[in-house]
């Protein structure tokens, strides 16, 4: 059983816990509440990243910039944006394909799931900061070391959040922790601001915009409607970096394991893109459109491995009902979308991975059927769905059609550990190390 987010069965479909003052309602219900239109927003932890002196300055800041924060991450995500960074990524997955086809002329084994975060971290850094940033730009730790020790941090259960007398105590020096990250996260956006103000002068008409050159322009001209200043731009930016970095990477990894897994899926997958793609070509993103038995693919892993088992915590802003429970205005709700997932009354034979449950289905990965909820639902989901599924198909496309993959010392598909690592994002334990053979003919 994974290590995390599982509700048991005799548990009902709806918990209430009271840890102290503070109400607890974890759901791996699909049923909507009674209420004609409860509203739920995601809530404020503890031990959320802050740009320092925005807290210090303005306790009351950070929710007025949540309430607009919607508008600023969709304007910075939108279709336009993300068809804007198309040759970014050709570029990119062109690298690694390159890399990889190397590593397969010497029969070399990959570490696949550090390969593919390797990459979206750069994607996100070109299109947030509009250059890729090595690892010892930002700590002795690295990118990836701080982004994941924010995401280890979040994803523990801290006892400030349930005893705020604790929280004063920081027992487990979570809080200390996480201020340490964010006064790191602070000094590199800075630095980065400086050097976009710096560059701006000689930036040409037609160079692409990237994320900080939007939010610098809201920023100058006022146009946000509310106050908006660099430490807004800071904060909007460190949201953008955290949601997007490991996110794709994981839900690529557990793509790409669970294909490993079922090589006949693998095969069939081989098959659909040697027929839409064609067997001398590489896939370009006009082709994903045409990819029907990929999303399959894609569906049914984020059914059983959802990146976000516990989405972002949400607070009910008025009373509500829900499976006859009640549920106070005010209290911390976490969705169990990993239970939903793999509940017999949503999914029948649920533990099984089978593509055909979505073949001739409308069920789709936008919220609109609670049974399947990777992206969330509603006003507070996921604003970087789209972005986020076309890197996820892009990737996944790409190194199936170039490769074929096999597991190292002789390991049978069968064998492959897919063990989870619990956190805010859920990645495998264990990295997945594959040997590529190539398999284009060009
Ligand atoms: C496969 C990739 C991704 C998955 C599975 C995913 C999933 C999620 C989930 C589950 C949430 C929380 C929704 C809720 O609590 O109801 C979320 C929020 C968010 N995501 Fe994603 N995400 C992905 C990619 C991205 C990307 C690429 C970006 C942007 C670069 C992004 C930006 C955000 C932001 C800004 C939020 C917070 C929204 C808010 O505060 O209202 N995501 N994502």
């Amino acid at each position: 059983m994974p290590s995390g987010p599982k509700t048991r069965p005799d548990n009902g479909p709806t918990l209430r816990l009271r840890p102290n003052s503070r109400n607890l309602i974890p759901r791996r219900s699909r049923a909507r509440p009674q209420n004609p239109r409860p509203h739920f927003r995601q809530q404020a932890q503890n031990r959320r990243l802050q740009i320092p002196k925005l807290r210090a300055t303005k306790p009351g800041f950070r929710p007025v910039l949540a309430r607009h924060a919607k508008t600023l991450h969709i304007g910075a995500l939108s279709n336009i944006r993300i068809n804007q960074f198309q040759p970014v990524r050709k570029t990119e997955l062109g690298l690694l394909v390159n890399s990889l086809k190397r590593a397969s002329d010497l029969g070399e084994i990959v570490d696949l799931s550090a390969r593919v975060l390797g990459l979206s971290g750069d994607l996100n850094c070109l299109m947030i900061f509009g250059r890729k940033y090595a690892d010892r730009d930002l700590d002795e730790k690295g990118f990836k070391g701080v982004i994941s020790e924010v995401m280890e941090v979040g994803g523990s259960f801290n006892l400030g959040d349930y005893f705020p007398y604790m929280g004063v105590l920081d027992l487990q020096g979570y809080n200390g922790r996480m201020k340490k990250a964010s006064k790191i996260f602070d000094g590199f956006l800075e630095k980065i601001i400086d050097e976009h103000v710096e560059n701006k002068k000689e930036k040409n008409e037609n160079e692409n915009e990237d994320f900080v050159d939007t939010m610098m322009g809201i920023m100058e001209s006022g146009e946000a409607g509310f106050e908006f200043d660099r430490r807004h731009v800071k904060a909007v930016l460190l949201d953008l970096l955290l949601a997007g970095m490991d996110t794709s990477a994981t839900a690529v990894e557990w793509v790409l394991s669970e294909l490993i897994k079922h090589p006949q899926v693998m095969k069939k997958l081989q098959n659909e893109l040697e027929s839409v793609v064609g067997p001398d070509h590489m896939v370009e993103e006009h082709h994903l459109h045409r990819l029907e038995y990929l999303d399959c693919v894609i569906k049914e892993t984020m059914r059983l491995h959802p990146v976000a088992p516990l989405l972002i915590p949400h607070e009910s802003m008025e009373d509500c009902v829900v499976d006859g429970i009640n549920i106070p205005k005010k209290s911390r709700v976490l969705v169990n979308v990993w239970a939903i997932g793999r509940d017999p009354d949503a999914w029948p034979n649920p533990e099984t991975f089978s593509l055909e449950r979505f073949i001739g289905s409308d069920i789709d990965l936008k919220g609109r059927d609670f049974q399947l909820l990777p992206f969330g639902s509603g006003r507070r989901s996921c604003p970087g769905l789209q972005l986020g599924l076309t890197i996820v198909r892009l990737l996944v496309a790409q190194l199936v059609h170039c490769f074929d993959w096999e597991l190292p010392n002789g390991m049978l598909p069968g064998d492959l550990d897919m063990s989870e690592h619990f956190g805010v994002v859920t990645a495998r334990a264990k990295h997945l190390m594959a040997i590529p053979t190539y398999r284009l003919r060009k």
